[in-house]
């Protein structure tokens, strides 16, 4: 029997020598198409047979899958029986039909934890100070802005920091926060145990609403969580809040949100992603008060470096058979 064949989907830049590795157990296949529908004709078309694991790197992967939905994972090779994506966000893959499919699927949650939140804390810190007016003003040629000058920013210390989602990235953010003087209530399906949850006072949806200084959004997309920031949530909370997401743009409601900056309840907003990535609401766009990262919140060497190791335990696993 020869070696099984895995597929890369994407771009690998940091872990090239782990991915040629993988070739002692394994023989390593990449797709020809650039686009969703060459790669749905790809597949039908009898290529990629025989491929047993896809490598799936996101975002790079996107240009040429677009969402792993019903439509994509029936067309996927016959002989395909893992998943493994590179993020720690699946959303863009629908398991159950992945399951109706016998197709295990592998996120890598964790590795991504201190990028994401230390993500967080620089939005946090830019929504808090407005530091955002002040980097188009400078550019802009206007040094501080406009006259008279945007409002003083504020202090993170004594703030209340609200973490929606008290995984990996939530408890991580925490303890960061706390460095900067924050004190932290959180709100999460289930609440952690004391270990877990270190200090953090657990509190209901609408107590994080009505009680944070700064809101953030650390929790998974899925249709439960879909829109839960929307209009109805905006006016439970706190006027002058600030909010940050570094989760999934899917979360928010973004033209709720828009309004709700444009009537002074939400005060300013850190974002690294986007309800239509990658397009973003002209409305925020035009707001100084709205600082824009382009989802690079896990964008590190060090991330793709841990992703390194990901291949290598592909790698074992194939060789354990
Ligand atoms: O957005 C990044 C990830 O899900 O890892």
């Amino acid at each position: 029997m020869g070696k099984p064949k895995v597929l890369l989907l994407g771009k690998i830049d940091h872990a090239t020598a782990s991915w040629n590795a993988l070739s002692d157990v394994a023989e390593l296949v990449t797709a020809q198409a650039k686009n969703r529908a060459e790669f749905i004709e790809e597949c039908t078309s009898g290529r990629l047979d025989g491929v047993v694991i896809i490598c799936d790197r996101a975002p790079s992967s996107l240009a040429v899958t677009g969402k792993y939905d019903e439509e994509l994972i029936q067309a996927l090779p016959k002989t395909l029986k893992f998943i493994c994506h590179n993020g720690a966000g699946y959303d863009n893959i629908n398991v159950s039909a992945c399951t109706a499919r016998s197709i295990l699927v592998s996120n890598c949650p964790n590795v991504v934890d201190d990028a994401t939140a230390d993500t967080a804390i620089f939005l946090i810190l830019a929504a808090l100070r407005g530091f955002n007016n002040g980097i188009m003003a400078i550019r802009n040629g206007t040094w501080k802005g406009a006259v008279p000058p945007p409002p003083l920013g504020h202090d993170p210390q004594g703030k209340v920091l609200g973490i929606l989602g008290m995984g990996g990235i939530g408890r991580n953010l925490k303890k960061k926060a706390e460095a900067f003087g924050m004190s932290v209530i959180y709100y999460n399906r289930k609440q952690l145990d004391v270990e877990q949850a270190d200090g953090a006072e657990y509190v209901s949806f609408d107590d994080l609403l009505a009680r944070s200084d700064v809101l953030s959004l650390n929790l998974p997309l899925n249709a439960g969580t879909r829109n839960i920031i929307s209009t109805p949530e905006f006016e439970k909370m706190k006027d002058g809040v600030v909010i940050v997401n570094t989760a999934r743009g899917g979360v928010m409601d973004e033209a709720a949100l828009v309004d709700a900056l444009n009537t002074g309840k939400v005060l300013s907003v850190g974002l690294d992603v986007y309800q239509q990535e990658p397009n973003i609401h002209p409305g925020l766009v035009s707001n100084p008060h709205v600082c824009l990262l382009p989802h690079m919140g896990t964008s590190t060497v060090e991330v793709s470096t841990v992703h390194r190791l990901s291949f290598n335990k592909m790698g074992m696993l194939i060789q354990m058979g």
